[in-house]
């Protein structure tokens, strides 16, 4: 891949020139230091509740892959944790990094993981649509997974193996029958903050919710992530070889555990 896209796409350095609220208050990720984090005994489990048949497609967005979800009903939420009341599911998606070594958005004690899974809902509860929660404080929740190298991930397996079918940017490919829980590690033990989303519009609306235990990942499984391209069908091909942003200041937001 030709070194343009890192000047054609600016990267998250420049997003601040058409987002100021790259500098917010709330800005995500973080890097979480575990001994900062405060026990909290008040904060219940978290209580995916997804149905299978809410799976709709998997898409190319030219700068990540995700599966979007059918969310015009409470057919998947998620409850429990820090949430009041119920966060319908819309979409999961995946950030990686060029090499194996890096890749996740969040880090634990400034380590990095291979790749970070995203699990995106919005309170339906208290807004009518996606877009209208995604402006509010307590609008989104999103559920975080690292990705640590090691055994091919079986699950994982039923997204990797499609990513053939949606090489290019703007491709899509249906995809139903899959509940994402089927990609969540055995515990759900998890910290939980205030911030972002972690893509322009850089929306500080998001309740993170970062799952402690990671799940695993093979090196072949995330050379497949980096085989898709930004560019869409008869232009130039550049791989998507990297798609996280780096931590942001935390500036003095309080991240809690259970
Ligand atoms: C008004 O919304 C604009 C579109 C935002 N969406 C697209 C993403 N790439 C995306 C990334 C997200 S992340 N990395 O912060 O979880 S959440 C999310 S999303 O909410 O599904
Ligand atoms: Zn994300």
């Amino acid at each position: 891949c030709l070194p343009i896209d890192s000047i054609l796409h600016p990267g998250p350095a420049r997003w601040k020139e058409v987002f100021p609220v790259a500098n917010g208050d709330r800005q995500s990720p973080i890097d979480i230091q575990t001994e900062e984090t405060k026990y909290d005994p008040a904060l219940p489990p978290i209580n995916p509740n997804y149905d299978p048949t809410s799976a709709k497609v998997i898409l190319n967005n030219g700068h990540s892959t995700s599966v979007e979800f059918d969310d015009t009903e409470n057919k998947s939420v998620l409850r429990g944790g820090p949430l009041n009341g119920s966060y319908r599911l819309r979409q999961i998606h995946f950030h990686w990094g060029a090499s194996d070594d890096i890749g996740s958005e969040h880090a634990v004690d400034g380590k990095k993981y291979a790749a970070e899974l995203h699990v995106v809902h919005w309170n339906s509860d208290k807004y009518s649509t996606f877009v209208e929660a995604a402006r509010q404080r307590d609008g989104l929740a999103v559920m975080a997974v690292f990705l640590k190298i090691g055994e091919c991930n079986s699950q994982l397996k039923k997204i990797t193996d499609r990513l053939d079918a949606i090489r290019a940017k703007g491709k899509q490919a249906l995809f139903t029958n899959f509940d994402p829980s089927c990609l969540l590690p055995h515990s759900l033990d998890y910290w939980t903050y205030l911030g972002s989303l972690t893509v322009p519009p850089l929306l500080e609306s998001v309740i993170w919710i970062i799952l402690r235990e990671p799940i695993s990942v093979s090196s072949e499984q995330l050379a497949k992530f980096r085989s898709l391209l930004c560019t869409a069908e008869g232009e130039a091909a550049c791989c998507m070889l990297r798609n996280y942003r780096p931590p942001q200041p935390l500036k003095g937001r309080e991240v809690r555990r259970n």
